[in-house]
């Protein structure tokens, strides 16, 4: 059995191009940085954490046998710039000082991925690090963006796959990890835990 520790649609989206059958189990943690930690160990600690408490909560949803191998799957994503964090805006101020941030010049989106069995024995997590450019972008684009509803409830303020592509100048790395899953590292890990993603696909 698969779950998958996130609230997000994007990543139940991603994770169904993988496997066709999953639970999702949302996670709440406190998603606050540490003092002077590093985004990489940020994103990590992150995606941990999510796969920890989900687990932690799993026995009081669903009430499967203990010996039923489970395997939990949970991400974070973050924008950086100058090595600060950017996370989702509380409002449209946030996203503006983001944007700005942002406009005109090269960041990075980094998504972490964990797999974790119940017992939290077997747990394996890596980073994955995009670049993406943006060209400049005006305060009144960053209004009317801001409008459109899309930066509300995505890391640095817009979705690559949303309208916030027009923004996009270039990108080298992951295009899924940037959206929310890294579908190349999830589908090597998931082997690992004996989930092999093309033959679950092709399953009638
Ligand atoms: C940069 C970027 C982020 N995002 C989204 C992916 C994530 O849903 C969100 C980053 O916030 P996260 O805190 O990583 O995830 P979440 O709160 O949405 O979901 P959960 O913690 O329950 O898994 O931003 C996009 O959809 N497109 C983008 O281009």
């Amino acid at each position: 059995m698969l779950v998958l520790a996130s609230a997000s649609p994007r990543r139940k989206e991603l994770l169904s191009l993988l496997v066709r059958e999953f639970e999702v189990l949302p996670a709440d943690i406190d998603e606050t940085p540490w003092v002077q930690e590093s985004p990489q160990n940020y994103v990590l600690r992150m995606a941990e954490e999510k796969a920890i408490a989900a687990a932690a909560k799993f026995p009081s949803v669903f009430h499967t046998p203990p010996q039923s191998s489970v395997i939990f799957v949970a991400s974070d994503t973050s924008v950086v710039v100058d090595q600060q964090i950017l996370g989702k805006p509380a409002n449209l101020d946030e996203a503006k000082c983001m944007l700005r941030l942002l406009s005109g010049r090269e960041h990075r989106v980094m998504t972490s991925l964990c797999l974790m069995n119940l017992s939290g024995e077997h747990l394996v997590s890596t980073c994955v690090d995009t670049k993406v450019r943006f060209r400049a972008i005006s305060d009144l684009e960053i209004e009317q963006y801001w409008r459109s509803g899309e930066p509300q409830d995505k890391a640095g303020s817009y979705a690559i796959q949303g309208h916030g592509a027009v923004f996009v100048e270039s990108m080298q790395g992951s295009y899924s990890a940037v959206v929310g899953l890294p579908l190349f590292e999830c589908a090597q890990i998931l082997s690992q835990f004996g989930i092999h993603s093309l033959e679950e696909m092709s399953h009638e």
